[in-house]
């Protein structure tokens, strides 16, 4: 752990999912609140500037529709609450492009609903659009598609589309703001001396005896924030539910302070040698890997091999350090490579075995051993 750093696996967060529920953006009801807006806006663009991505996935929809259309309370029927959410997405959307507008962000609406995200060519489309809006530097502001959408098929909470999100995205954390500092050990609304849990593992299954369900206009409540936070696992990705009102709530949180709720993934945490492999400053060069050779190296540990490798850039030596990025550049892993660039460019794509014939001398099977590679 680095001094200061409570949580180095949360401070290391480059790619996150900020997921803002109707609770906390509309107080419980009242309308959109436009000084919180203003106050997430002013933070997410603060983090962007740190060099993190950022997708932002808000609820808040049918609550501005219910305000915009004058209606009191949270009407039963599917069309009513659909229609109340085709009137205040616009509300909403405008709302923030607005804030953003004053750090010279752009914004685009993405609303998603079960089949973008579950079958995989939509899979693969969803996912595709959302990162070229991140290279673009466009803030992308998620929500379902209650439009449209059916009861059957319908996410319902916006905890559930945002850990599905960040699979999609392969995000590093999940951030959910809400009205509550996090997880208590009992509904605080009606436990007024439940203590707040800092941090657990994020398949303890004495976790769910302490989540219950929402407030008037959020849905889900923590049950549906913690079964986000198991399903965001699944991409590694750590999950952290925060007091949205909290001043620089997203910057305490991003720096790996000790706050809100922290439902670890239960990665293993780098050893002291992997630590170092990261830290090293001088990359020069980097392989491109195909789709399959990244999920070895990040799903199970094992050594990357001439075979995973598309492109090979830059001049290095063997020792050297060497990225490994996915298809779309970002860096996944980085290691000491076993060959020069002008044997790995020959190497590139071929399987093991091929090594001496393409080389003239039988050399190590792996490109980068595990033990010299480090995944980010
Ligand atoms: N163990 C718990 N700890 C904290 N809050 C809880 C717990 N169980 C239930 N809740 C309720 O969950 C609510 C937050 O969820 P929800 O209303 O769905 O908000 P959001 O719109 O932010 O998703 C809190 O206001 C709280 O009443
Ligand atoms: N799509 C809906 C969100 C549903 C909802 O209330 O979600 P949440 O506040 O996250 O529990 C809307 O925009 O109103």
């Amino acid at each position: 752990m680095q001094a200061g750093i409570e949580r180095s696996e949360i401070a290391a967060a480059k790619r996150w999912v900020v997921k803002v529920g109707s609770a906390l953006l509309t107080d419980d009801g009242r309308g959109l609140d436009q000084k919180i807006i203003a106050a997430l806006v002013a933070q997410l663009a603060d983090l962007r500037s740190k060099g993190c991505e950022v997708v932002l996935v808000s609820s808040g929809a049918v609550a501005a529709g219910l305000v915009r259309l004058g209606w009191r309370g949270r009407p039963t029927a599917l069309h009513d609450l659909q229609a109340a959410a085709a009137v205040g997405q616009s509300v909403l959307v405008q709302s923030y492009e607005n804030a953003f507008k004053d750090y010279d962000i752009a914004t685009a609406q993405i609303l998603l609903g079960h089949d973008d995200v579950l079958a995989r060519d939509r899979y693969l489309n969803a996912r595709g659009t959302l990162t070229t809006l991140m290279r673009l530097g466009v803030m992308p502001i998620v929500n379902e598609n209650d439009t449209v959408v059916t009861d059957e098929i319908r996410f319902g909470d916006n905890d559930t589309l945002a850990a599905l999100v960040a699979n999609l995205i392969d995000a590093d954390a999940l951030l959910l703001l809400t009205d509550q500092q996090g997880l208590f050990d009992a509904d605080p609304r009606s436990h007024p001396d439940a203590k707040l849990v800092q941090q657990c593992d994020v398949h303890a299954p004495e976790l769910d005896d302490m989540a219950g369900d929402g407030g008037v206009l959020g849905r889900g409540g923590m049950v549906t924030k913690l079964r986000a936070a198991r399903l965001a696992a699944r991409s590694g990705t750590e999950t952290v539910i925060a007091l949205g009102r909290e001043a620089d709530i997203i910057a305490k949180v991003a720096r790996g302070d000790n706050i809100g709720t922290w439902l670890r993934t239960g990665k293993q945490p780098q050893n002291a040698r992997k630590q170092w492999l990261a830290g090293m400053l001088r990359v020069p060069g980097s392989v491109e890997l195909d789709d399959g050779a990244v999920r070895v190296l990040r799903e199970s540990g094992r050594s990357l091999l001439p075979v995973g490798v598309r492109a090979v850039q830059g001049n290095f030596q063997r020792g050297d350090m060497v990225a490994c990025r996915d298809s779309q550049g970002r860096e996944v892993a980085r290691g000491l490579i076993n060959y020069s660039a002008v044997e790995a460019r020959q190497l590139q794509g071929q399987p093991s075995s091929a090594i001496e014939d393409i080389l003239g001398y039988q050399g190590d099977a792996e490109l980068i051993h595990r033990d010299n590679l480090v995944i980010l």
